[in-house]
């Protein structure tokens, strides 16, 4: 990441604004949101497929395997400001195929560490799923608040976006999902 660009990016801004970018308390914010971009859009450069450790398992588990509530915090990419929720990742493993809980967690850093819309953030998600684990049926769903709906433009606060990414089995069999979904909505 070019983070003398974003200094003089940074730099340029507060003066656009009317600020003086060399007063005391902004003297570091050019280096500060250098180090914080380098953070917070970390994904930009990584491969969310190579979190996702494969285990075959002897025991072989094809039932649904369901991780909810994992937070997350992202940036839309239309304001650059945060939108950020829970996440509820359910898989239904093939061959013995599974992954570690905290591997799915992982997943959903890397790919919202980008410039995202909520949409795309949810179907990445599930492809890469798909693509690594090749399972029965992916199902993924986020729900979020949107910092450029609440503290600016139409400021709606507490309205929450839900988003679903289904593939595979969850696709076609409207059983499959209802059960996936009952799981999500459980004690929520
Ligand atoms: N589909 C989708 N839209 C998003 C997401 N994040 C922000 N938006 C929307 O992106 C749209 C951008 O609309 P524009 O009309 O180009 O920008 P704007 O004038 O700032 O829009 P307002 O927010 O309505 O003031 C807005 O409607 C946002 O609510 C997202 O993750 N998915
Ligand atoms: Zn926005």
């Amino acid at each position: 990441m070019d983070k003398a660009k974003i200094e003089r990016a940074v730099r340029d801004i507060l003066e656009a604004i009317g600020e003086n970018p060399d007063r005391e308390g902004l003297r570091d914010t050019p280096k500060r949101i250098a180090r914080m971009y380098e953070e917070i859009f970390a994904g930009l450069k990584a491969d969310p497929k190579d979190h996702l450790e494969i285990y075959f398992e002897e025991e072989k588990h094809e039932e649904l395997v369901l991780v909810k509530d994992i937070p997350f915090f992202s940036v839309c990419e239309h304001h650059l400001v945060p939108f950020y929720g829970k996440a509820h990742i359910g898989y239904i493993p093939k061959g013995g195929k599974l992954t570690g809980l905290s591997k799915l967690a992982r997943v959903l850093d890397t790919v919202s560490k980008r410039p995202q819309l909520q949409e795309r953030l949810t179907a990445t998600i599930a492809d890469t799923i798909v693509e690594k684990l090749h399972p029965h049926g992916v199902i993924v769903v986020v729900e979020a608040e949107h910092m450029c709906m609440t503290m600016r433009g139409i400021k709606k606060p507490g309205s929450k976006t839900l988003t679903s990414a289904v593939r595979g089995i969850f696709q076609d069999d409207a059983k499959a999902r209802a059960e996936a979904m009952a799981l999500i909505n459980f004690g929520s």
